[in-house]
């Protein structure tokens, strides 16, 4: 059943079984196909003002603006990291379903970039698959990394046609599964570890500090996300995700180091943009950085908690400048890898696909805090953006 697109605000094209099922967990649902749904990066310098116009659509930033954002793009060529990523991802993907003997096509589409949802559905249509679950390559709950992927599924398939015909649901946010968890696990555990062979006189509990960095969004939308019955303090579900994310990776990380030290950490944020009248969150992880030596800090553990790849985000700003500012206040800095193609990231994702074909109760579904398994179906009022306004949006309910 679908919804008819004059209908809103309401739930659009999320299955009845879905809407149906008790609060966290849908019903059992037949997929006929995986959609792995990411944001797209330009692949040359010619694409990089036609990708930051898609970005930035409806917006009205004039091109000189944009200009001033592409020069991380040009210094790589015009390149983004992104769009090979997630062809390495949907191989790695296949290849997990295959090995699973799971018979079940991965679609790829992006928001900003070819290929675009809509040819992918127009394809998906074509090939008879018609009941979709979205894998968005996108773990926390806010407009950015969660909403906009529903509102531009629903655009989609009012844009193809497709609104009466076809169902995408979307895999919950996966923030604290287990497979996305890992990574980042091992990652600050070497890197600790690292540090510790490195600087054999230094004491991981008072002279290094493990920054856990996320990309920043306005303070409105971090109050908005998440659904609004949830109480998770003032910048809601986003920042609660991820400190709940950070203690767990903190603990595991240090449990099988000797003496399993109380190292020192702090959720920063990066990559901010918009007016600067705007509030977003902070601290930024360059002025963090900046207050470290005076603490006594000598090295510095960056872990990119937000990123589920090595996004232009994490090779530019990361790499290029938080380094350099620790380099700049004597700091030794080290960044741990993004999960990428880890087997137990692509292993953990198709989990998530997995629970929802057989409907697991929640009490079965592996979450590492407190604040999960995160619901299959978007709560009311879910992430919405107030600066942006409404649109409609698939695998989400009503008010
Ligand atoms: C939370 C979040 C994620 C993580 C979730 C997810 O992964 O989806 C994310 C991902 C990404 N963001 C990306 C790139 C850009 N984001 C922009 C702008 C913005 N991002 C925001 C937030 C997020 N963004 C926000 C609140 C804005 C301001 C626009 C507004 O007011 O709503 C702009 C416009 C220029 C600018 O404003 O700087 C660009 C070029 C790329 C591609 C990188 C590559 O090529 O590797 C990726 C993966
Ligand atoms: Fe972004």
């Amino acid at each position: 059943m679908t919804l008819s697109s004059e209908a809103a605000p309401v739930v659009r094209n999320a299955s009845p079984a879905a809407a149906a099922g008790p609060e966290h967990v849908s019903e059992p649902t037949a997929y006929d196909a995986i959609l792995l749904a990411s944001f797209g990066g330009p692949e040359g310098q010619d694409d990089v003002i036609p990708f930051l116009r898609n970005v930035t659509r409806g917006r009205g930033i004039p091109d000189e603006r944009l200009e001033e954002v592409a020069h991380h793009y040009r210094a790589f060529g015009g390149v983004s990291p992104i769009n090979a990523q997630n062809r390495s991802l949907k191989a790695a993907l296949e290849a997990e379903l295959a090995t699973r003997g799971i018979d079940l096509p991965v679609l790829w589409g992006n928001r900003n970039w070819d290929p675009y949802l809509p040819s992918v559905l127009k394809e998906a249509d074509a090939r008879g698959l018609r009941t979709l679950i979205a894998v968005a390559t996108s773990a926390y709950s806010s407009y950015s990394s969660c909403r906009q992927y529903r509102e531009d599924f629903a655009m989609a398939l009012d844009e193809t046609g497709l609104a009466s015909t076809m169902t995408i649901d979307k895999v919950r946010q996966f923030f604290d599964h287990p497979g996305f968890v890992q990574p980042f696990i091992d990652g600050l555990s070497a890197a600790l570890t690292g540090i510790r062979e490195k600087f054999d006189d230094i004491d991981l509990a008072t002279e290094v500090e493990v920054l856990f960095s996320t990309h920043s969004i306005p303070s409105a939308d971090a109050e908005r996300s998440g659904p609004s019955f949830r109480e998770l303090g003032p910048e809601g579900a986003y920042a609660a995700q991820h400190k709940a994310v950070a203690e767990v990776v903190l603990m595991a990380a240090t449990s099988g180091l000797e003496g399993q030290p109380d190292v020192p950490w702090q959720l920063v944020y990066q990559s901010r943009s918009g007016p600067p009248t705007q509030p977003w969150l902070e601290p930024d992880i360059n002025d963090a950085i900046a207050e470290l030596p005076a603490r006594g800090i000598r090295a510095v553990v960056i872990v990119p908690l937000g990123f589920v790849s090595d996004h232009m985000e994490v090779m530019w700003d990361l790499d290029n400048e938080a380094l350099e500012s620790c380099a700049e206040h004597g700091l030794y800095g080290v960044r741990t890898p993004t999960p990428g193609v880890d087997p137990a990231y692509v292993a953990g994702l198709v989990d998530l696909v997995i629970e929802r074909i057989e409907g697991t109760p929640a009490a079965s579904r592996p979450h590492v805090t407190e604040l999960g398994p995160w619901y299959d179906v978007c709560r009311p009022g879910c992430c919405e953006n107030v600066r942006l306004g409404f649109k409609p949006a698939v695998s989400g309910l009503a008010p």
